[in-house]
């Protein structure tokens, strides 16, 4: 169980005592969720956010595909439906996911791409207590136009774009030097019913997240402009202990 304020890890700074009679201050944890339309530059931002205040990044894309890597059940089940351009159903996402945030109970993460349904924020919910959501809200346009410009390279999930972060060798990884791809449904033509999906999907979550008072938006046109905002409202709640997780600290 991962509910803060259960066990020997709590949403505040807490001491145990250890085998050498020291207490070990047990830095305040930080769990997260960053939420927006396809191309609203969540994974961009993440990246930005692990690196910056070293929070573990989870992403619901990358946990699907090492499950079907490993052919687990649960992997297995998903892939039916991501071959078919589906969402994979919330019992099998939350059989997937939530064993692998209970392994988490002594770190801080951000997760990206979880939840996308109100059953699966429910879900969420009763196994941690977030303590906030970054939900990003980005114009129809612009997410049209970075997204016919998105280049991906499939094996790794890292992200491209043509104007914004090109690739060192046009069409190539820069780390594996293999070749990028394009989806299909980041032409535009597919992206309105994207678009209208997120909305009905994301907007009684949002509600919930709300009603939370955990819940923070970001509006605008640019990744670099929106950055700073995100910066300082982290750097407010994140403690610079967050950074190893637990400190040794000797205390009478
Ligand atoms: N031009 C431009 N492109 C950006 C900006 N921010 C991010 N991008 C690019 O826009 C595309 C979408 O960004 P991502 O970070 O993949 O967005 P996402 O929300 O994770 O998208 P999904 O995985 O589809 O949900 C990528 O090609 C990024 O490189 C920006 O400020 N300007
Ligand atoms: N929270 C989720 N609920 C249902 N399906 C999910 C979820 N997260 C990921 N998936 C499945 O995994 C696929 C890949 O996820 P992701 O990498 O986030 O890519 P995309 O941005 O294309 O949706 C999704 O298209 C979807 O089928």
């Amino acid at each position: 169980m991962l509910r803060n304020g259960t066990a020997s890890v709590r949403n505040d700074t807490d001491t145990v005592r250890g085998v050498a009679g020291y207490k070990w201050r047990m830095a305040k944890l930080f769990r997260a969720v960053i939420m927006g339309p396809p191309g609203s530059g969540k994974g961009t931002i993440s990246e930005r956010i692990a690196q910056r205040f070293a929070l573990t990044r989870l992403s619901s894309g990358d946990f699907v595909r090492e499950n079907i890597a490993a052919n687990t059940d649960a992997g297995v089940l998903a892939k039916t439906y991501i071959e078919r351009g589906l969402l994979v159903p919330d019992h099998v996402m939350t059989r997937l996911l939530l064993p692998r945030l209970e392994e988490m109970t002594r770190h801080s993460w951000l997760m990206d791409g979880f939840p996308r349904t109100l059953a699966q924020a429910k879900a969420l919910n009763s196994t941690c207590d977030l303590d906030l959501v970054i939900s990003l809200n980005i114009p129809y346009e612009t997410l049209k136009e970075r997204l016919s410009d998105r280049w991906i390279h499939p094996a790794s999930g890292r992200v491209y774009n043509m104007g914004f972060n090109p690739p060192h060798v046009q069409g190539r990884d820069d780390i594996s030097g293999e070749p990028l791809i394009q989806h299909d449904d980041d032409k535009p033509e597919a992206l309105v019913a994207r678009l209208r999906h997120y909305k009905d999907m994301a907007k009684p979550i949002i509600d919930l997240y709300k009603s939370k008072g955990i819940l923070h938006t970001f509006s605008g046109t640019e990744t670099d402009r929106i950055w700073p905002y995100i910066n300082s409202l982290l750097s407010t709640k994140i403690p610079s202990t967050s950074q190893t997780d637990t400190q040794r600290i000797p205390m009478p």
